[in-house]
């Protein structure tokens, strides 16, 4: 069984060898005098697609959104925390100290309701992502459109690069939003359901589009809800239940009935696919 503390601190140990992944320590987030993030640590190789798992409301979302620095997290202290101030490196730079536009340049953010009403085209939604690139004053490059259209066809959108974003499906939209992270050209990507709305060959492509991230180097966190889809692309895990961590590391460790049942309270089974090895997952009812 893959407890909290053997598996995390194994998972640890992996990414301080790869000295360039995100390493967050205490992260801790309180609303209302509720801690919805409670001491959370967790890290993310660099050139790995890791998985950010957990029931519904246990934290995904707030902790990426601290993580990208959209949301400071809470004093451990004064939140009721039995724990420090937050940190959040990476490739050890302090990410909550850069300021804005150069955290821009380091990270992009791919938010689950990403605004979607602006009256413009797939490809000008695109080019915001390079912003952080360029000058205050100075318009779109060559340059920047070159990448625009590179990510465009990485995220096979190429043909829609004229549309209007109001135009386009939910899975249309979710693509540019991928989009226009890309045109970022971070080193850290932090994704909110990167599958939501998508068919099943889309997810196989958003999924093949981090898995070419990473192998370029990239660090790739993504919260995800199908722990099938979790199981068979993710190459480390981080299990959250009630804004804490309650496992993380490999998904052979991670996505057993040990540790999932409890969390989700269903009865999970265990099978091994055929071509990969890697675990494929069927739920029951507990009772
Ligand atoms: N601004 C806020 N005010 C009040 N409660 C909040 C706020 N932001 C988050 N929460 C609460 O914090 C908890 C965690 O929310 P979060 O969106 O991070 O969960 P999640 O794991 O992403 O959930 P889901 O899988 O349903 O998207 C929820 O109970 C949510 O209602």
């Amino acid at each position: 069984m893959s407890t909290t503390t053997d598996a995390h601190r194994a998972s640890t140990a992996a990414a301080s060898a790869v000295a360039e992944g995100l390493d967050a320590a205490r992260v801790s987030w309180a609303v209302g005098g509720r801690l919805v993030l409670d001491g959370v640590d967790c890290t993310a190789p660099a050139g790995a697609v890791s998985g950010l798992l957990g029931p519904n409301g246990s934290g995904k979302s707030t902790l990426l959104r601290v993580l990208a620095g959209v949301q400071p997290p809470t004093d451990g202290a004064a939140s009721g925390a039995d724990d420090g101030g937050a940190g959040v490196t990476f490739a050890g730079t302090d990410l909550l100290a850069l300021p804005r536009r150069r955290r821009a340049r380091v990270l992009a953010l791919v938010e689950q309701e990403a605004s979607t009403d602006l009256p413009i085209t797939v490809l000008d939604a695109v080019l915001l992502g390079r912003i952080p690139h360029r000058s205050m004053l100075a318009g779109d490059t060559d340059a920047d459109r070159e990448v625009a259209h590179r990510v465009l066809a990485a995220v096979g959108l190429t043909e829609f690069a004229g549309r209007e974003v109001t135009t386009l499906s939910g899975g249309e939209r979710q693509r540019v939003h991928m989009a226009r992270a890309l045109a970022q050209e971070p080193a850290l990507v932090l994704l909110d359901e990167p599958t939501n709305h998508l068919d099943v060959a889309a997810q196989l492509d958003a999924l093949r589009v981090l898995r070419t991230l990473a192998d370029d180097g990239v660090t790739v966190l993504a919260a995800l809800h199908d722990l099938n889809l979790a199981a068979q692309h993710c190459d480390h895990v981080v299990l959250l239940a009630g804004g804490r961590v309650v496992a993380a590391g490999d998904v052979r460790e991670v996505l057993v009935p040990d540790v999932l049942d409890p969390v989700y309270g269903v009865r999970t089974e265990v099978l091994t696919h055929p071509r990969t090895g890697r675990p494929v997952l069927t739920f029951s009812p507990r009772g």
